[in-house]
């Protein structure tokens, strides 16, 4: 990055869902590990690899804003954990040459929050705000003006003698990130001139993520070692690059330090990391369900006592990636082990159980 300044309000990563214990394949950032991923972030767009489509029309709206001289347009992020939003807030700050501010819906919960950031930044900075999905109410009708008329009512006494003091702000590019565009409301959503939807990466562009990440590490790596890493990162960069980290220690301490296809594998399985990606807490799962509950229906929260972990951890971690691999189904009795959940564990699958890879969630909201 160049003549970039990032200043974090509060660090906006939530974590929670780490309560149980470190988890290799959690797509939520580790706190502990934030100095390992930054140094790892592509920093250009043409360094960001996948989500063609995305990059293309993000590419195009810098440049005709660059073109106009003008503050480009504000920007919505959407996708789960770990597939790349702070990352692209940092290269919109660094491809316009502006600064950057970092903040998160959940370090907002007064209006005032909001109003001293806002009045702090300067002409054509760009602010992050992750997690905008969870600011506050009075917050985000500030936030409204803002984006629009580059405005902030600042309100002044309280009760009937209340005024409110219109004060001007810089223009400045709002980077919204949320995992969860469906609780947006529609009028916070309408003030983006650009929304995008990430989506989960392809293979090969993982594998191509592997490799430059190995580059900047100085990690020796055989083109099939990345494969292998690439396939169990369950289709998320962050979890790739957390793979890539633990299997280069394997491979300076139990090996010569070249990743082999051979090396990648007895790392993960050392990690629990199964050919399909799935990990200790998603196989626990999979062999409650089977093993337990005969293959659902079964509640969350009865899933989530049995295999001893919370709630949101089943919910957030294990579940997304089981249910897109069609190894479980969320019905509205409860979830469903499906004939490749059974398969995966070695059973049979019991007459009648349907489903498998590509499987419906029949029901989200459960
Ligand atoms: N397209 C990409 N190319 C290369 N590396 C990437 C790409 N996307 C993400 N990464 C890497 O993955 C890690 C996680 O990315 P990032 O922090 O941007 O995810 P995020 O979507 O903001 O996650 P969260 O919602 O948890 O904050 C970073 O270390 C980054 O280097």
């Amino acid at each position: 990055m160049t003549d970039h300044d990032a200043v974090s309000e509060q660090d906006p990563r939530s974590t929670h869902h780490q309560s149980a214990g470190y988890e290799i394949v959690d797509p939520h950032p580790d706190p502990d590990e934030e100095a390992a991923e930054s140094a790892l972030r592509p920093t250009s767009l043409s360094e960001f690899e996948g989500q063609e489509r995305v990059s293309d029309q993000l590419g195009l709206v810098l440049e005709a804003a660059r073109h106009r001289g003008t503050v480009p347009d504000h920007v919505l992020l959407s996708g789960p954990p770990g597939l790349g939003k702070t990352t692209l807030a940092m290269i919109i700050a660094a491809e316009m040459s502006a600064p950057l501010r970092i903040s998160s819906g959940p370090a907002i919960q007064h209006a005032g929050d909001l109003a001293a950031i806002l009045s702090g930044l300067t002409e054509g900075e760009v602010f992050f705000l992750d997690e905008i999905h969870r600011m506050s109410r009075p917050a985000e009708e500030m936030l409204y003006l803002a984006m629009e008329d580059f405005r902030v009512d600042v309100v002044v006494g309280k009760g009937p003698g209340a005024t409110a003091i219109p004060l001007e702000i810089p223009r400045f590019t709002l980077v919204g990130a949320t995992t969860r565009a469906g609780l947006l409301p529609g009028p916070l959503r309408d003030r983006f001139g650009f929304t995008a939807q990430l989506d989960f990466y392809h293979t090969a562009a993982l594998e191509h993520i592997v490799f430059r990440s190995a580059r900047l590490l100085g990690a020796q790596l055989h083109a099939e070692g990345a494969a292998e890493i690439a396939r169990r990162s369950r289709g998320t960069p962050r979890i790739a690059n957390r793979l890539l980290r633990r299997v280069r220690d394997f491979a300076q301490v139990r090996a010569d330090g070249f990743i082999t296809p051979a090396v990648a594998q007895a790392a993960l399985e050392l990690y629990e990391v199964d050919e399909q990606g799935l990990d200790r807490l998603d196989r626990a799962v999979l062999q409650a369900m089977c093993h337990r509950f005969g293959g659902g229906p079964v509640g969350l929260s009865t899933l989530a006592i049995s295999v001893g972990e919370e709630r949101e951890t089943v919910e957030e971690v294990a579940e997304p990636f089981l249910v897109r691999e069609g190894f479980l189904m969320r019905t509205q009795r409860g979830r469903v082990a499906t004939a490749a959940a059974w398969q995966h564990l070695g059973l049979a699958p019991p007459t009648g159980v349907q489903g498998g890879q590509g499987a419906p969630d029949l029901f989200g909201g459960l």
